[in-house]
């Protein structure tokens, strides 16, 4: 069972993840990318790192925009799933 996080442990999380924002309680960033393709490409490469770690983001592509957002639907909030998935999209990006 996956615990949800504290309000501290997100805070000192949140400094790993500069580029990130807490909105209505999810883990969201935005990704800009040259093209489509390249837009797509970040998405299959996140989409095997989530089936790896069997957790998966909310996302949406529009052109060469990618917006994501984690939650771990299961404990209804933030757990170090999103932590550890949002490590694995960074990683992915290249910052
Ligand atoms: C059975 C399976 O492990 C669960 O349904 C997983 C799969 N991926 C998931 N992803 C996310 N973001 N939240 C979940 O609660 C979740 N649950």
């Amino acid at each position: 069972m996956t615990v949800k996080l504290t309000d501290l442990e997100i805070s000192n999380a949140l400094n790993d993840l500069p580029d990130w924002e807490l909105k209505d309680g999810k883990l969201c960033r935005v990704f800009e990318f040259d093209d489509f393709i390249s837009a797509f490409a970040f998405m299959t490469r996140v989409a095997i790192r989530a089936e790896k770690i069997d957790h998966h983001p909310e996302w949406s592509n529009v052109y060469k925009t990618v917006t994501i957002a984690l939650t771990t639907h299961d404990a209804g909030g933030l757990t170090a799933k999103d932590l550890a998935l949002a490590e694995a999209i960074k990683i992915e990006f290249g910052r």
